[in-house]
């Protein structure tokens, strides 16, 4: 695995909290993207080299619907950069770790991702991205 991609944060209003994240990093969104597979709309922020990926559940049967009801709003993922996803899918899996995704789904911004279960990694949501080449777009 690489550097952190991103940290996924949950919120309950994107566009209230991209205000105070805005403020909080000093910076603007400089992305915002609808993800229908996986019930969420997100917005992007940096802070220096390493990026936020805000979530709102966008139906009621999303995950970050079911984690709000249960947690309220903060962390709720982490993501790793890797440069190969299916064989770091199959090393994780090898060393007992519950992949919540048998084959890689697209992401937002440009990702093809997988899910680690956090009951089989220490209590933390992990998210494996791979940049989708610009000859596979
Ligand atoms: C925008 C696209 C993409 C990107 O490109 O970056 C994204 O980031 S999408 C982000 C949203 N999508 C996902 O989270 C998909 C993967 N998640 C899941 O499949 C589920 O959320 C889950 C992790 C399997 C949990 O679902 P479920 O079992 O239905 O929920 P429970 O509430 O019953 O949780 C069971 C158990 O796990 C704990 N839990 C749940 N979510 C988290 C979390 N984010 N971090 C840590 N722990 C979590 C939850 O508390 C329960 O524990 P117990 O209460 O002790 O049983
Ligand atoms: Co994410």
């Amino acid at each position: 695995m690489n550097k952190i991609e991103h940290i996924g944060i949950a919120v309950n209003d994107l566009t209230a909290s991209g205000s105070l994240y805005e403020k909080l990093l000093n910076t603007t969104i400089y992305k915002t993207e609808d993800v229908p597979s996986e019930y969420v709309k997100t917005a992007f922020l940096h802070s220096g080299p390493n990026k936020i990926e805000l979530l709102e559940a966008s139906d009621e049967n999303s995950p970050i619907a079911k984690f709000l009801t249960k947690k309220g709003e903060g962390i709720h993922h982490i993501a790793f950069e890797v440069d190969d996803i299916k064989a770091e899918m199959a090393r994780l899996k090898s060393e007992g770790f519950v992949l919540l995704n048998e084959e890689p789904k697209r992401g937002a911004d440009n990702k093809l991702v997988c899910f680690v279960h956090p009951k089989s990694a220490g209590g933390v949501l992990v998210e494996l991205c791979q940049e989708i080449a610009f000859n596979s777009r």
